[in-house]
């Protein structure tokens, strides 16, 4: 019985990559020394998969920054605006792409499905000239071949990387960007040559669109796509991998007719119905992957439940058809449980990492071989059974507490406008008032004070001395830049989600639990294991202390419910909406703690509510629901003075704007500027918007300074469509991954860009 896996994580389980990109982007180290660190992850990661008896190990999963882009530079499909000369593709172009450089801004990023990770996204067009312009997937097998590792390339399969794609600036918006397939299929076929001739007997496509709602037009492009590809792919066993939830019936009818196509991968642990359609029908001649070992989250699998499925699915496709895989790739979970020496020996017993999983994947092939490793088993069963039980899962009052929370629908009793009226008077701000989203830079210094307070190299008192220093200096700095209104810069906390997590009863989190975000960004996920309480306040001491620094309103501020849900790893033994409404009520009485210490402005961040939604539209409105519904549970009891703000990032809003509006927010900020404006379209198209809003007037994830006439401009294009009265003038999202010499200077023009148009619209009256 054969094992597989779909994707592993890049970053190392010390996160060596990030530290090896970092310095090389800051000139501290060379190309080689990158490469180094590159090739030394990537041996070791195959090596280990196949020390742990993995049969199909995948190559081209590593990626530089990210595998979207890598397709794109696999395909040549560099925009204009990087001055690319064709031949290979460098770091050069490759890292403006990805990053921007100080003469062109990078390109889009956005979300991965519905995932944390992030992608680069394509920009196309009928003029743009395709060629084959990097082999990374062919050096990358050739490297692992060279080690002795036969393993199985993986390619961003061509119909999802279409789909996934943009028309490129001044193409037309309804350019049918499938129609390039006819385009790119030419260079992947060199690429399946190459591999051909390095001597690779498998290929794998991921195609993870095939699980999201396509029209009949969508699904021919994969028919087209593998037809056309037949032919160059003879000789090679080809791998489609889905993953993320189940495939539609009606693209499961076309993706096991693929022509050429010798396996089809499926998750199922998102997938819930891909095991019934499974049942109602599996082509003979077909290798089935299924995914049964969880690629998102850091639970141990049930191993005899996983066994049980794998039984059944042997029973429809034959002993030597199975094949044991991931749910998806294993990029979005933590890397290796070896490295956490802190974590609590019950929880950690419950818990299995990327490194854990490739062992369970290879377990339960043995398992079906009659090869069945007892031990391992019978002390993965005995775990199962004491997470079942263990009374730390268990809180009784939040239990009730929760349920009691259906029945209403939980609304402030007034308003927004009204609401607005009452605050303006409390606060007397100008028109078009100036804000930032939370964050100011994380200095080095500053993560070596939260290290060292962590390790007990410092007292408390030494900690909270400097914490309350560089409140200081952030808010002396905002109010020499005339901002209006003030953050303290969140320099006490290491993330938005992983600070609440710290702080709340029924989460865990890791010392080296870290996954990819974007880039060499990362995160740790606090892990929820049991009911969520909140002990005591959290962020009063730092919130008060920061406004008594100021006469000016400083924000409260806090991660909503939906957030930390999205953002953790989450209990999958009871519905996430449950665990949601517990996090709502924590939130809530942390909203209103701050209320009572005096701050009249708090700001809920929701920057994760749009990547929630399901990646199927019959499931939206049951999400939206209960997602909006947790967001005003935190905020519905506050006095119609203060004055809530939420804050968003990185999505597209047009299709959810209503589930918005119904969060009842009084000012919502959100991102803006890197999707080249696509929110304000749906203004342009005559939605109502009454609470404030911000749509962000510069992009903070690149290093570039914005000059104050494009910000000016920006602002311009946002006064055509919104209500002077209502509208913010803020960054796109926190400044944290950002350096003082850059945000100085971006701030100081968005002020001034400000009141450049407030006395514009002064004069013109
Ligand atoms: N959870 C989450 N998801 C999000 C976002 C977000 O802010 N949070 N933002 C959006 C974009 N994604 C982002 C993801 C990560 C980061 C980010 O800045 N991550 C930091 C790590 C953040 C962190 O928790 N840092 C800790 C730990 C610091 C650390 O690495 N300490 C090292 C030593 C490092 C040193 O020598 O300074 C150690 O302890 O070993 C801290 O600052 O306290 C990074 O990768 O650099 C930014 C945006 C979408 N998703
Ligand atoms: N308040 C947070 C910050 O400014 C919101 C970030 S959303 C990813 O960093
Ligand atoms: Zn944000």
């Amino acid at each position: 019985m054969a094992s597989h896996v779909v994707g592993y994580p890049r970053m190392g389980p010390k996160r060596e990559l990030k530290f090896a990109l970092e310095s090389f982007w800051d000139g501290k180290s060379s190309a080689d020394d990158l490469q180094k660190v590159a090739a030394d992850l990537r041996s070791s990661i195959w090596k280990q998969m196949q020390a742990a008896g993995i049969k199909f190990i995948p190559s081209n999963t590593f990626s530089f920054y990210d595998q979207v882009l890598d397709t794109t530079a696999m395909i040549g499909a560099v925009p204009a605006r990087y001055n690319w000369n064709g031949g290979e593709i460098g770091f050069d172009t490759f890292f403006s792409m990805a990053r921007g450089n100080a003469s062109v801004p990078a390109m889009e990023m956005t979300k991965w499905f519905d995932t944390n990770y992030h992608f680069i996204v394509p920009e196309l067009g009928p003029d743009v000239k395709f060629s084959y312009a990097s082999h990374k997937a062919v050096n990358e097998y050739k490297e692992a071949k060279e080690l002795g590792i036969d393993t199985v390339p993986v390619l961003v399969g061509p119909v999802s990387y279409l789909l996934l794609s943009k028309p490129a600036k001044g193409v037309e918006k309804n350019f049918p960007l499938i129609t390039l397939l006819a385009k790119i299929l030419p260079i992947y076929k060199e690429v399946i040559g190459e591999l051909k001739a390095a001597g690779a007997s498998w290929i794998q496509f991921d195609e993870p669109t095939l699980v999201k709602d396509l029209d009949a037009h969508q699904l021919a492009a994969f028919t087209e796509a593998y037809a056309e590809l037949e032919s160059s792919l003879a000789g090679l066993n080809v791998l489609i991998e889905t993953y993320f939830a189940d495939v539609p019936a009606e693209a499961y009818k076309t993706l096991t007719s693929l022509k050429g196509v010798s396996a089809i991968g499926f998750d199922l642990i998102r997938g819930a119905k891909n095991l019934d359609l499974i049942k109602g029908g599996f082509p003979s001649d077909k290798y089935l992957f299924a995914g049964v070992v969880d690629g998102r989250n850091i639970w141990a699998n049930d191993l005899a439940a996983s066994l049980a499925t794998l039984q059944a699915l042997e029973g429809i496709v034959g002993k030597d058809k199975l094949v044991v895989s991931t749910s998806c790739s294993l990029l979005h979970t933590a890397v290796d449980l070896v490295n956490e020496t802190k974590l609590d020996s019950e929880i950690k017993s419950w818990l299995a990492f990327a490194a854990q999983k490739i062992v369970e994947v290879n377990a339960l092939a043995k398992a079906l071989a009659g090869q069945k490793d007892e031990e391992f088993f019978s002390a993965n069963a005995a775990a199962q059974a004491s997470r079942k039980s263990s009374p730390r899962v268990t809180n009784e009052a939040v239990q009730k507490a929760a349920a009691a929370l259906k029945g209403s629908d939980h609304r402030r009793a007034t308003n927004v406008s009204s609401r607005l009226d009452s605050q303006q008077k409390k606060l007397n701000l100008p028109i078009l008032p100036t804000t930032t989203i939370g964050s100011f830079p994380q200095t080095i210094e500053l993560r070596r004070v939260r290290r060292e307070y962590k390790a007990k190299k410092i007292s408390e008192e030494e900690y909270v001395a400097a914490i309350k220093e560089e409140i200081n200096k952030v808010v002396k700095l905002q109010e020499e830049l005339d901002i209006d209104v003030l953050v303290h810069g969140e320099p006490e906390r290491n993330d938005m989600v992983e600070y609440f997590g710290e702080q709340l009863s029924g989460f865990a989190f890791t010392v080296n639990g870290w996954v990819q975000s974007y880039g060499s960004r990362c995160v740790k996920p606090p892990i929820i294991y049991g009911d969520v309480s909140r002990p005591k306040p959290m962020t009063v001491f730092w919130s008060s202390f920061a406004q008594s620094l100021t006469s000016r309103p400083m924000k409260g501020m806090l991660t909503g419910p939906v957030t930390i849900l999205n953002w953790s790893f989450v209990r999958n033994d009871q519905p996430r909406f449950e665990t949601c409404y517990q996090i709502a009520l924590a939130i809530k009485d942390e909203v209103e703690d701050l209320e009572k210490a005096g701050v009249t402005v708090i700001q809920i961040d929701e920057a994760a509510l749009r990547e929630g939604l399901p990646l199927r539209k019959s499931e939206e409105a049951f999400y939206l629901d209960w997602a909006v519904h947790s967001f005003r549970i935190t905020n519905c009891g506050v006095q119609d003075t203060t004055q809530i703000h939420t804050h968003m990032c990185y999505s597209n809003f047009n299709d959810i704007i209503h589930s918005i509006i119904d969060m009842d927010a009084d000012v919502i900020t959100i991102e803006n500027s890197r999707s080249d404006e696509k929110l304000l379209s749906v203004f342009r198209e005559g939605v109502k918007y009454g609470a404030g809003i911000g749509p962000g007037v510069y992009d903070i994830h690149s290093p570039r300074i914005p000059s104050t006439e494009e910000i000016a401009d920006r602002i311009n294009k946002m006064l055509a469509v919104l209500e002077t009265n209502i509208l913010w003038v803020n960054p796109d999202c926190g400044l944290k991954t950002r350096k003082y010499p850059e945000v100085k200077p971006a701030l100081s023009n968005m002020v001034e860009a400000a009141k450049l148009l407030r006395k514009e619209l002064a004069s013109a009256k």
